[in-house]
């Protein structure tokens, strides 16, 4: 339901079988914070466990590969990825771009796959400081977008979730102000207008992401046409992530 707002947990490269207490716990608060959708999105590795552990929340993938299912050591298609659990997928992250070479159109193959697959799409775009400074971020993420986001699109609040992240915010305590995430999430929702139609836009949910805590997330999900936090850090444990999701209820509330 994109009127509510979406808090997920992206646990990146952590996680064992020793944190499913965490998912536990996350879930059985979550289970009483109705006007907050929550998910998780553990390593692959966890993907199955989570979602056999929890009733409520949501249980992502990190990433998935584009095509169909074959010969392609190591690599997890969108269909395996569903059929472990995987209700969403987050898609052309900066730290997959950065550490894997990720392109745009790499990214709109794995958007197209997961789409098939059935699976909700968290896709993320987001600049660099440098980007920032020039004055370019929001054509840069406009471009980033255009590339990778599919021509066409039904049922948008169950298929796409757009986040921005941007990269000099991303785990190191620094956030842009209010102000900025306003214009960028403004700027990002007229590029939806623009190619689907307002109907089919106002159904998307624009998340940040980028040092989000407890303390700072009320503020900064108050920020204009911010449909909720992308977290990293701060989902990790469940006193921290749950912070935040609390945060977004009682904004709810006001
Ligand atoms: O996917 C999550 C983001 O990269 C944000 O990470 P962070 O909350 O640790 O800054």
């Amino acid at each position: 339901m994109a009127d509510r707002p979406y808090i997920v947990g992206n646990w990146k490269m952590n996680g064992t079988r020793a944190m499913l207490s965490e998912a536990r716990a996350i879930d059985r608060t979550s289970q009483r914070v109705m006007k907050v959708e929550v998910a998780l999105a553990p390593p692959f590795t966890l993907i199955h466990a989570v979602h056999r552990e929890v009733e409520q929340i949501g249980v992502g993938a990190q990433d998935v590969s584009p095509g169909a299912d074959g010969a392609h050591t190591g690599d997890i298609s969108a269909s395996m990825a569903a059929d472990a659990g995987a209700k969403f997928a987050i898609l052309g992250h900066s730290e997959r771009r950065q550490d894997h070479g990720e392109t745009n159109a790499l990214i709109k193959s794995k958007v197209e796959s997961a789409i098939e697959a059935g699976m909700r799409v968290i896709l993320c775009c987001g600049e660099t400081e440098e980007t920032r400074d020039e004055g370019k971020a929001e054509s840069f993420v406009a471009r980033q977008l255009k590339s990778s986001l599919p021509e066409t699109l039904d049922n948008a609040d169950e298929v796409l979730t757009i986040a921005y992240e941007p990269i000099w915010a991303i785990g190191t305590g620094r956030t842009p102000t209010v102000d900025d995430i306003g214009a960028m999430h403004r700027s990002i929702k007229a590029l939806l207008v623009d190619l689907y139609g307002e109907e089919m836009a106002d159904q998307v949910r624009i998340l940040y992401g980028g040092s989000v805590n407890a303390d700072n997330a009320k503020e900064l999900l108050a920020a204009d046409e911010v449909g909720g936090a992308l977290v990293g850090g701060a989902s990790l444990t469940a006193e921290s992530f749950l912070g935040i999701v609390l945060a977004a209820a009682e904004l709810q509330d006001q």
